[in-house]
């Protein structure tokens, strides 16, 4: 199969659908790979070491998006990118679409198949392709959240490790899931006195075994929200139910009685965000302050370590990707938890959550994904 590369282009997103390692197993399998030149000059991803890879570098995205059987990408494709895809042609990339009628339409004109890294699954439960930017972005929230208790940047002027003689920072993560548990990591590796809530018992029963006792593991109510975030210096936000927008745990009300100089980082902006006080920003311009609170809420956290985000997202894509080109449909057809990705095809939405929020809207069908591949 003809494996294509485009450069990102979305506002400040560096990363790119294949690593140098990665171009060199689909190589190894007789298949060709372009790469737009330049695609990983950012990250250090030389076209020189594409080449030694065996890759072809080309200059234009629309040669690329003319001939490649599959296109494998970052980010969703920006309107210009839709308007080159075809019939025929594989995407594989994060597409995010349930709240894009845009791209939706753009995509079902193109009639492309459209696999959604965020909805495939494992036989676990998980959302395997999705997980390792969790694990990013969850250790970045405390990364964040510690740069932002500095003075200088609208905190309070706490150190989350302490000092000898000087009590640790208190951190607060809601949720304690792929995001959740990273970013307890990293704030007991720096010395914070950390307290999760999750309201699955199950999941708390596993971190204890984690943990055993260094994080304080609360069942997640209204009221341990309010008893905790009056405490915290800073509150991570990492709640997830799955398909849905994510439910605003912390009020308003709750931010007014929180420490002045304290930080919220909300990871699940994604999804529309747990705080109720939360707007998405960007890594240009990622905070802004509500009560004396200030708030992070980059909503592509990976693209800020976007060499290690490269790298990591490809350890998960790769097998499922070289699936796709030795056996092109097929593969869907064979694997449920690839087909799960299975977004759009021929026009027709073959994701049933994309259906019911925009189907009507859009006056698109559904089908269901192992019907639809075999028109
Ligand atoms: N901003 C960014 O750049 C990124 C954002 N995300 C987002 O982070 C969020 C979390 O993702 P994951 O950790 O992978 O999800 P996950 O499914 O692994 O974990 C979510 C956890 O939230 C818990 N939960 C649900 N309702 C709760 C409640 N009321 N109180 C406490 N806990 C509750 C669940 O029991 C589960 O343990 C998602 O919205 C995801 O899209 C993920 C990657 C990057
Ligand atoms: C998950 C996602 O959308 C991202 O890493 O940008
Ligand atoms: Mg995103």
């Amino acid at each position: 199969m003809l494996i294509g590369v485009p450069k990102e282009i979305k506002n400040h997103e560096y990363r790119i659908g294949l690593s140098p390692a990665a171009v060199q197993e689909y190589v190894n399998r007789g298949h060709d790979v372009m790469v737009q030149r330049d695609g990983g000059t950012a990250i250090g991803f030389t076209n020189e070491d594409y080449e030694a890879a065996g890759a072809r570098i080309v200059d234009s995205p629309e040669e690329i998006f003319a001939s490649a059987d599959m296109i494998v990408k970052v980010k969703e494709p920006q309107p210009n990118e839709c308007k080159m895809l075809r019939e025929g042609q594989i995407l594989y990339t994060y597409l995010h679409l349930a709240p894009d009628p845009e791209q939706t339409r753009l995509l079902a004109e193109a009639g492309v198949t459209a696999i959604a890294y965020e909805t495939v699954t494992d036989n676990r439960g998980g959302l395997p392709l999705l997980a390792p930017m969790s694990e990013v972005a969850g250790r970045m929230s405390i990364q964040a959240g510690a740069h932002h208790l500095e003075k200088v940047n609208g905190g309070s002027g706490t150190l989350l490790g302490g000092v000898p003689g000087v009590a640790p920072g208190k951190v607060l993560i809601i949720g304690g899931g792929v995001v959740g548990t990273q970013a307890a990591k990293m704030a007991v590796g720096m010395g914070a006195e950390v307290t999760l809530l999750d309201r699955s018992l199950v999941r708390l029963r596993e971190l204890d075994d984690i943990f055993m006792g260094r994080v304080k593991l609360v069942y997640s109510t209204a009221q341990a929200i309010e008893q905790y975030s009056q405490q915290a210096d800073l509150v991570v936000g990492a709640v997830l139910i799955p398909g849905a927008a994510a439910p605003k745990l912390l009020t308003r009300e709750h931010i007014k009685n929180m420490k002045p100089g304290s930080v919220l980082v909300d990871v699940a902006i994604d999804q529309g965000g747990c705080f109720e006080t939360s707007k998405a920003t960007t890594h240009q311009d990622p905070t802004y302050i509500v009560d004396d609170v200030v708030h992070y809420c980059v909503a592509n956290m990976p693209g800020g370590v976007a060499r290690t985000s490269t790298i990591a997202l490809n350890n998960a894509t790769l097998p499922y990707g070289l699936a796709l080109a030795d056996k092109g449909l097929e593969a869907l057809a064979q694997d449920a938890n690839l087909r799960n990705g299975l977004n759009m095809h021929r026009g027709y939405i073959t994701y049933k959550a994309v259906h019911d929020d925009l189907g009507a809207q859009l006056g698109l069908d559904y089908l269901e994904p192992l019907a639809a591949i075999k028109i």
